[in-house]
């Protein structure tokens, strides 16, 4: 593909970049810079995050007894471990057709072969010795013999263990059978392991479940079904469900709801309902505590069952899209706090979310819900292609512009969209801004994503940490989106596009369209979602369109 070497006055129509006014901002204060951005520079983001100069100042009298309390502290927690490991119970089990001497603590429950079982057992094919974290238990059930069609009652065969086993970053369901006829110890087992696994707080027992019955294929009723519901009725997870029948559905029951009566949110869904309740769940928060100038953390956690076509929260906070491993999460109360980005226009709040796209983003999504008939998948690439033949060089123009306050990792990016992001980084965005570039170049860059590196190493594109990013779009030379796929209407459509006319923003996958100047902030830990700490999803998706 070659780059279109024309300018404003000749081919306006075929101009696309945008000329864009930005300035970031060190927590609230602004210094305006026209084409030119100021950023939280990386030595700042350390002072930021580590107090250095303070401590060094400190006296030495204080540094000593820091030193003692740390020790006093190290001591504790190595009390605390000893008592962790100290053995609860002890019994004998069958695992396998094999006697096992079996050990439960606080943390773990072990199993060692009794050997030999008889002197005659030449068996050599016996279970090994092993070991359960009940960090990983889901649910303990006693067995028993029951003919068929029985409901209750039956002769007690022993425990089973369901527990969370974990091949790379996908989590798998599995079952600990321990067999012992012996009603009474079973039972003494039973008990215990029911106390110790209450002991975990941030397991939910309540939840608020939200399933879009129109994402992606129109199957996440069924995932629900086959792949979630099973595991919350298993750890004995009551829910409430909610179906929606449209878009802001899910919204205005998360306005009005009890929510105290819940210990979490679930979303099957895309991005676009996780975004819609993350956004509510915010929203929510700053109502109930009567903030409306600062945002306020979300009352409950966000689970996400993905349903829709790129999943790029739930990939960013499970490493996979797959339904099985995000309830697992769940079940298990894994959190993560995240820091999200509220966007405010004319002062007033447009929505809470984590990442957006000025340019090539909007202007492709704003492409593709033009064309929601076709596939999720035909749809994406063809606004991709589209928007990348509708744009040409100009230098000292944006072609676009995202902040991230996640990785933003998907099937399509596996290290993501902004590799740099953590969760946790404390007010920490990524802005990366994509300058002059030819389109050859441009399209170099959007391909390095789906390999692993190097989509930054361009002298054309900008990345950088940002606290809140402000945007103003400056030329009203622009596109019209009303723009016809047929290059022959070019001359009927305005070059000048009017004063105040509304650009599109692609935040968190929705569609946004805004006239005004944005303002974009990053706050620390807003949301808490179930999952973990992911460096590189599984990719499974190539993309054919570029
Ligand atoms: N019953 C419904 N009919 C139409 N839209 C709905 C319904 N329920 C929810 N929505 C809205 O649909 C939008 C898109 O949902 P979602 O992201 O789950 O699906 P998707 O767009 O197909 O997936 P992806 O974003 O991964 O491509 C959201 O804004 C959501 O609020």
């Amino acid at each position: 593909m070659k780059p279109l070497p024309v300018s404003i006055a000749t081919r306006p129509r075929k101009y696309t970049p945008l000329s864009a006014y930005a300035c970031l901002s060190d927590r609230n204060k602004f210094i305006s810079v026209v084409f030119s951005f100021f950023f939280v520079s990386s030595s700042e983001r350390v002072n930021m995050s580590e107090p250095k100069v303070e401590a060094q100042r400190e006296p030495r009298d204080s540094s000593k007894k820091k030193k003692k309390k740390k020790k006093e502290k190290r001591k504790i927690s190595e009390e605390e471990e000893k008592e962790d490991e100290s053995v609860l119970m002890r019994g004998i089990f069958k695992v396998g057709k094999k006697s096992h001497d079996v050990l439960l603590t606080r943390t773990r429950l072990t199993w060692t072969p009794i050997i030999p079982e008889s002197p005659t057992d030449k068996d050599t094919n016996v279970v090994q010795a092993g070991v359960v974290l009940l960090q990983d238990v889901f649910a303990v059930k006693v067995k028993r013999r029951r003919m068929a069609g029985q409901q209750s009652g039956g002769a007690v065969l022993g425990l089973a263990l369901f527990h969370s086993r974990r091949r790379g970053r996908r989590l798998e369901e599995d079952t600990l059978h321990l067999h012992n006829a012996s009603a009474e110890h079973t039972h003494s087992w039973y008990n215990t392991l029911k106390e110790l696994l209450t002991g975990f707080s941030c397991r939910p027992r309540y939840v608020k479940v939200f399933i879009n019955p129109s994402s992606h294929k129109k199957e996440a009723v069924h995932i629900y079904r086959d792949h979630v519901a099973p595991l919350f009725k298993m750890a004995d997870i009551r829910t409430d469900i909610t179906v929606t029948d449209r878009k802001g559905h899910a919204l205005s029951v998360m306005k009005e709801c009890k929510l105290d009566e819940y210990d979490g949110v679930v979303c099957v869904g895309g991005d676009g309902s996780v975004a819609e309740l993350c956004h509510a769940l915010v929203l929510r928060a700053q109502l109930d505590a009567n903030s409306p100038e600062n945002p306020v953390r979300a009352a409950l956690p966000l689970g996400i069952i993905p349903a829709g076509s790129t999943d790029v929260v739930s990939c960013s906070v499970h490493g996979v899209r797959d339904p099985v491993t995000a309830a697992l999460h769940v079940v298990l109360g894994h959190l993560q706090q995240v820091d999200m980005c509220s966007f405010l226009s004319n002062g007033q709040l447009v929505r809470f979310g984590f990442s957006a796209m000025f340019g090539f983003g909007g202007r492709s999504l704003a492409r593709a819900e033009k064309k929601r008939w076709m596939s999720s998948s035909r749809r994406r690439e063809y606004a991709v292609v589209k928007t990348l033949e509708s744009w040409v060089t100009n230098q000292g123009l944006y072609l676009s512009i995202s902040i991230m306050s996640i990785p933003c990792l998907s099937p399509h990016a596996p290290q993501g969209l902004a590799p740099n992001t953590r969760y946790t980084l404390n007010s920490h965005a990524s802005l990366i801004a994509v300058g002059n570039a030819s389109r050859s170049e441009f399209i170099k860059h959007l391909k390095r994503y789906s390999s692993s590196s190097g989509q930054f190493s361009f002298p054309f594109v900008e990345t950088h940490s940002v606290s809140a990013v402000k945007i103003r779009p400056r030329s009203r030379i622009g596109w019209s989106e009303e723009e016809s796929e047929d290059e022959g209407d070019s001359k009927n459509t305005p070059i000048i596009q009017s004063e105040g006319a509304a650009l599109p923003w692609n935040i968190d996958g929705e569609l946004v369209e805004i006239a005004n100047e944005v303002l974009i902030r990053v706050h620390p830990r807003l949301i808490a979602l179930y999952g973990e700490e992911v460096h590189e999803a599984e990719s499974t998706v190539t993309c054919s369109c570029i």
